[in-house]
């Protein structure tokens, strides 16, 4: 066994009640922490919460701010970002891969104190360079420079009012004028402008803008980016030419300004084509390394990948969030018990909340460590294509399969963390519902990851597609995700009773055999059913559609699903851990793995795989005792998952487990709580003289 990794750095939590069930666990929180998250990106976390803590611009307001104040709050605060010394200077002597993750480590800290903050530092900062690098060329560097030290507050105009998925529909033009070497930006109408992007509501001084560029002979080469400025960076005002507003009061995310723009014949200069992929002649000669237009448009959006991965990792953080609150909650929440005037019990001990939550708690702990290994693999792909002098092609080549697992993940992580919350605010009763119980913000600012970047039911099709394709022909993949479906033949033979004799049902190859079964089964399915409708007739287009629901969109589930179990799987073997943290790690893939088995358990029965009720049964059975087994450690396994009370900002789950002492404290001190109304007489009803 190799030294266990240093953990002082990170800071011990306050005894209390919670130390109750914290005695209970058999392992050291700290070092599960460590694994769940790499030392060197902890250190950088708990150092950028520390320097928010201490300045006063971070502070928590003391009332919900109205949607201009939170905007005026965050660009402030985004203003202040250069100044808090978050990135030293050593970094720029990193890898590439290296300076990635701890600039991604600084945007998760940041996103788990306010989503608004980091999103509008990923948009304006990271996308933004991102898409600089993907699709520019060094005549754009300086754009990059500008964003970095905040010169420029740039946003990423894709979107329009009448397209947000179908990109391939935008209708934004772009139109070379050779007499002047300008390009004409056109907004054809109002269902044609640039809609819900970031930052451009109020502040962006430039919009990196997709629009289909045509050349003087009238002939469209699709969409490419185009760098638009927007306002005058000294006085906030707008162009002339360019109509920018703000869309208006959100959901959530009030932080951030969500804008519209219309461009009437907007000129820009020739340069500000994003031209890696292709570009104009100065007399007016379109020039392409891709054959065919749409290639351009997928290898530019490519650059976003890292956008999602972002997401992914933000998600699993509110999803950690939201069940620490719930597991801490319950172990202090005390309702009924077996005696009449007897001790309460803590509902943690009931096996109903235990199923409830401990699947969240477990999905947390899994999806944590997946979403890092494919942020590794995604990191060494992308270095690999850099050093390669012909790195666009061999990227656009090797990313469809990872693509594929990001455009899967993406939506198993979000909609997760989207779960997670609402069932840890029911599961906290009426003080889920405070705001101070940080619940309702935390749905709030992550409801829309589930539509941005790729609206998740979109998104989920083109991994789907990219099974299909594996299925249909050759496979190949590359990354390995996909290669178990080469023995297809065999997998679709199995059956719960074979593959039960082969690998224990308390073993991860279980699991996966069970999926890798269940994958083949949908994929087979999946391509019957079109093939059937082709062969009747139907357009394909038809025929991808219909096979959607219980067909492609259950297949790119659970195979997001899959790669997270099977990393985690890769994972857990290569550390080297103690017995205890071995078996905590394993009893939360147990967990997660028997909770998502139960929910295909249709599909397991409707394909053939289980025939009897002996496989449903074994898998609830063995679900609500590895439930049971968590109860005492679930605190434990909380903390290791939490960010510091400073982050976490929850009244109702602080590490120090005085739930009823923090809850009087914010009754008593919540702004007004004892204040008569400034609008008291409004109410009252004149008093008639009775009669009595
Ligand atoms: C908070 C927020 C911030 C944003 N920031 C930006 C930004 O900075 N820049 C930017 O350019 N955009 C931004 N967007 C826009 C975002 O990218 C789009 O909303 C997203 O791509 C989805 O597009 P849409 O809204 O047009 O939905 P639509 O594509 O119209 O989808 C509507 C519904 O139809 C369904 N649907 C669509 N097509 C199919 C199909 N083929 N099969 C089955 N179902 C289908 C979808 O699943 C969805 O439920 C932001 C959005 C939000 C909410």
């Amino acid at each position: 066994m190799s030294q266990s990794p240093d953990t002082t750095f990170i800071p011990d939590l306050p005894k209390g009640p919670l130390c109750r069930y914290r005695s209970c666990a058999k392992f050291d929180w700290k070092q599960l922490k460590v694994i769940f998250e790499r030392e060197q990106d902890l250190r950088i976390k708990y150092k950028v919460w520390k320097i928010l803590e201490n300045d006063p611009l971070f502070s928590k307001p003391q009332s919900t701010l109205s949607a201009d104040e939170q905007k005026h709050l965050c660009a402030m605060q985004v203003n202040r970002m250069p100044h808090l010394n978050l990135i030293p200077k050593e970094i720029e002597q990193k890898s590439f891969g290296e300076k990635t993750k701890y600039l991604m480590s600084i945007n998760e800290a940041l996103h788990t104190y306010c989503p608004s903050l980091s999103v509008k530092i990923a948009l304006g900062v990271g996308l933004f360079n991102n898409a600089i690098r993907a699709m520019g060329t060094e005549r754009h560097m300086k754009y990059y420079d500008a964003a970095w030290n905040r010169e420029l507050i740039t946003c990423l105009a894709i979107t329009e009012v009448a397209h947000g998925s179908n990109t391939k529909s935008i209708r934004t033009t772009a139109t070379y004028d050779p007499k002047t070497q300008e390009f004409i930006i056109n907004t054809p109408d109002f269902e044609a402008a640039k809609c819900w992007v970031g930052n451009l509501g109020k502040t962006a001084t430039i919009a990196m803008t997709f629009a289909n560029l045509y050349t003087a002979d009238g002939e469209n080469h699709g969409l490419h980016g185009f760098l638009i400025p927007i306002r005058d960076p000294k006085t906030l005002q707008a162009y002339p030419g360019v109509l920018v507003g703000d869309i208006g009061e959100k959901i959530g995310l009030n932080g951030i300004d969500n804008g519209f723009v219309l461009f009437s014949n907007y000129r820009i200069p020739r340069e500000n084509l994003l031209n890696r992929t292709g570009d104009v002649t100065p007399e007016g000669v379109y020039e392409s390394v891709f054959s065919e237009p749409g290639k351009v448009l997928g290898a530019a959006l490519e650059s976003f990948s890292a956008g999602r991965i972002g997401i992914m990792q933000e998600s699993a953080n509110t999803l950690a969030s939201a069940a620490v609150i719930a597991v801490r909650y319950a172990a202090l929440r005390k309702q009924f018990g077996p005696e009449k005037d007897g001790p309460e019990v803590p509902i943690i001990e009931y096996q109903l909340q235990q199923w409830r939550i401990f699947p969240y708690l477990a999905a947390a702990g899994v999806l944590k460590l997946a979403v890092a290994e494919l942020t590794e693999i995604y990191l060494s792909i992308i270095e690999r294509s850099q050093k390669d002098s012909n790195g666009f092609e061999m990227l656009t080549q090797i990313v469809s399969e990872i693509h594929a697992v990001i455009s899967s993940s993406k939506p198993l992580l979000t909609w997760t963390a989207r779960d997670a919350i609402q069932e840890a605010r029911e599961a906290c009763g009426g003080h889920g519902f405070l705001k101070a119980s940080k619940l309702g913000d935390l749905r709030n600012d992550h409801d829309p990851s589930v539509t941005y970047e790729g609206d998740n039911n979109v998104l989920g099709q083109q991994a789907s597609n990219w099974l299909l394709r594996q299925w249909n022909s050759t496979v190949e993949s590359p990354v390995g995700t996909a290669n178990f479906l080469k023995n297809r033949g065999d997998i679709l033979q199995y059956t719960y009773e074979k593959v039960a004799r082969e690998s224990s049902i308390e073993s991860m190859d279980f699991v996966l055999k069970c999926y890798e079964w269940m994958l083949c089964y949908l994929l087979d399915k999946t391509a019957n059913h079109m093939a059937k409708d082709i062969n009747a007739g139907a357009h394909r287009f038809d025929a991808r559609n219909n096979s959607q629901v219980y067909g492609a969109r259950d297949l790119s589930l659970a195979y997001a699903e899959y790669f997270a179990l099977s990393r985690f799987r890769v994972r857990f073997r290569r550390l080297e851990v103690n017995t205890e943290l071995s078996q905590i790690l394993e009893l939360l893939f147990a967990i997660y793995s028997m909770w998502c088995i139960d929910r295909h358990m249709t599909t397991f029965y409707v394909g053939g795989f289980a025939k009897s009720a002996v496989f449903a049964e074994t898998i609830r059975a063995r679900l609500l005792a590895k439930c049971s087994e968590l109860k005492n450690s679930a605190v434990s396994v909380a903390d290791a998952l939490a960010p510091p009370d400073f982050a976490l900002n929850s009244v109702i789950a602080k590490s120090d487990g005085l739930l009823y002492d923090n809850l009087q404290s914010e009754f008593m001190t919540n702004k007004g709580a004892f204040e008569r109304p400034s609008w008291w007489k409004d109410i009252i009803i004149p008093q008639v003289k009775s009669k009595l």
